[in-house]
């Protein structure tokens, strides 16, 4: 919750952590987008979150789905499935959630950590976001983005970043905040989000001894990215 409040912050955008039923009436209507995020799931929260996703459905805004170590636990992928059938904007995961995800099944992951590659996760992204209805995101050493048809990837980033546990819950709360910005233009936000965080990684690298230093400086650096260090350090592909 730290480092994504704080991710959502330096950058320019708004955050608001909530669990409770509670509140979630009152508080989803206020957002200009969601994300769900199953990295500490308890029973008691699944309701919450299937309440928050369907509240964003009937407002029409953008949800993302962040599936953490979805592969691990049965409980996690029984959780994810009835999300998945709320149909999220988008779903963000890493290589292993992917293919868990898609497959349906547990077991090929090293818990909240991936075993794949990102690029062994493209059919399985296709295939997720032909049956979900949903942009499906992969992060790893390039990002991939794809409708089901369209994939593009975004290649900026360090390896280090896998270092910093909840860089990818991060990653998935900014994608939120730039489909809140042009919500009409989601696969577009989704890839500039990942763009843009891995740039601000590449230029943290820099001043970073490890990654506790490289946490803090990410933050900062995405705090001070400007137009023109984005529009030259943004590194795009289209792969279909
Ligand atoms: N080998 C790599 N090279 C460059 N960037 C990477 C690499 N692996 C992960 N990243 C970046 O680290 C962030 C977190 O991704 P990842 O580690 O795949 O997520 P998760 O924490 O969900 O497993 C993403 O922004 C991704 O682009
Ligand atoms: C350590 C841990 N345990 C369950 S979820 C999680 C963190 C997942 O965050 P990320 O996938 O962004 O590293
Ligand atoms: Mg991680």
């Amino acid at each position: 919750m730290d480092i994504i409040a704080n991710t959502l912050s330096s950058t320019g955008a708004s955050p608001a952590m909530t669990h409770s039923l509670l509140e979630i009436p009152d508080f989803t209507p206020q957002t200009h987008a969601v994300v769900i995020n199953i990295g500490t799931l308890a029973p008691e929260w699944l309701p919450c979150m299937k309440c928050a996703a369907g509240i964003a459905n009937e407002l029409a805004k953008p949800w993302v789905l962040d599936p953490a170590a979805v592969g691990a636990s049965c409980f996690r992928l029984n959780a994810c499935l009835e999300l998945l059938a709320l149909r999220p904007t988008v779903i963000r995961g890493n290589g292993s959630e992917i293919i868990a995800l898609n497959t349906g099944s547990i077991g090929s992951t090293k818990g909240a950590d991936s075993l794949h590659e990102s690029s062994d996760a493209i059919e399985a992204a296709k295939s997720l976001a032909k049956s979900s209805g949903s942009i499906v995101a992969i992060s790893g050493s390039i990002d991939y983005v794809t409708d089901g048809h369209r994939v593009v990837g975004a290649h900026n980033g360090v390896q280090m970043m896998q270092k910093i546990t909840a860089s990818g819950c991060a990653v998935s709360a900014l994608i939120a905040a730039f489909i809140a910005i042009d919500p009409a233009h989601a696969f577009e936000a989704t890839v500039s989000a990942f763009a843009v965080y891995g740039l601000a990684g590449e230029i943290a690298m820099g001043l970073a001894k490890g990654p506790a230093s490289l946490r803090m400086h990410l933050i900062d650096s995405l705090h001070s990215l400007d137009e023109d260090t984005v529009i030259n350090g943004v590194k795009i592909t289209s792969f279909s």
